[in-house]
């Protein structure tokens, strides 16, 4: 366990929390962009955060990650992050397989090893066959599994999900929603998803977390009871409207 930030409540995470925000406030210049933000995910959860655009979330990742310093509040992670951004970020001119396992290039592991480990997951992210293709060969929904892929591997257990399908057309959004749920299970990850899509974020978290309009305020926390056993089945239950509905007046 790593404390990043403030000196207050460097108290020990229990066993199941991995990532706990207390109090993150942040601003660039004059404009306050987060506000009194707190939050937690534990071991094995679906966690969304929800809000409108400007709303500060890719902000949040960022100071989860590391890469922007809160102005105040305290951070604690506990366990390894690996955080996929909006955009693909593939290299055009590397091909699938050395895209994926390109993390692990950078910090000097076995190259063999590597492509060993990634070949291994091929079929599970259902890219057999496209490893030697380049990135401008695959489609958007391809591109993001090889994108899930690299960071599941440069990462591990805690996996930051940034609008991972916000540019997809709504068929294959659908379908990359139900795979997600499918590969979180198999591959044993805890996920903190952004999104400003509500039925994506009730249909895919165990709770979510509703953000205010700039600067960013956590307005609810929402524990998404229904379905929890088959989240497909939330799809169809008429208490997805009705969650739904409830979001909408919170933004
Ligand atoms: N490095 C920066 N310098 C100045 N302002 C920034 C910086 N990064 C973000 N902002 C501003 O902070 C606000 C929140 O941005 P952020 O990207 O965190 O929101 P978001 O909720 O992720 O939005 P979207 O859903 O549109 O991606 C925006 O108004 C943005 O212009």
């Amino acid at each position: 366990m790593h404390t990043l930030l403030g000196k207050a409540a460097q108290g020990t995470l229990e066993d199941e929390t991995l990532i706990r925000l207390d109090h993150i406030s942040k601003s660039y210049g004059p404009s306050e962009v987060l506000k009194d933000v707190s939050l937690e995910i534990r071991k094995g959860e679906f966690v969304s955060v929800l809000g409108p655009s400007g709303s500060g979330k890719s902000t949040l990742f960022n100071i989860i990650t590391g890469l922007v310093p809160a102005d105040k509040g305290t951070l604690q992670v506990n366990g390894e992050i690996g955080y996929m951004q909006q955009k693909d970020l593939l290299l055009p001119w590397k091909t699938v397989l050395d895209n994926i396992v390109l993390p692990l290039d950078l910090k000097g592991s076995d190259k063999k090893a590597s492509r060993a480990k990634a070949d291994s997951l091929i079929d599970r992210v259902g890219l057999r066959g496209y490893e030697h293709c380049y990135p401008s060969q695959l489609s958007g929904g391809m591109k993001q599994r090889a994108s899930f892929l690299r960071t599941f591997l440069s990462s591990g257990e805690i996996m930051l999900l940034d609008e991972p399908f916000g540019a997809l057309d709504s068929i294959t959004k659908g379908s990359m929603q139900a795979w997600l749920l499918e590969v979180q299970e198999a591959l044993d990850v805890t996920i903190l998803f952004i999104t400003h899509d509500i039925e994506e974020a009730i249909f895919l978290s165990d709770r979510i977390y509703v953000l205010s309009s700039r600067p960013g305020v956590v307005k609810e926390e929402i524990a998404v009871g229904f379905g929890s056993e088959n989240k497909r089945e939330r799809l169809v239950d008429p208490e997805l409207l009705r969650m739904k509905e409830a979001i909408k007046g919170l933004l």
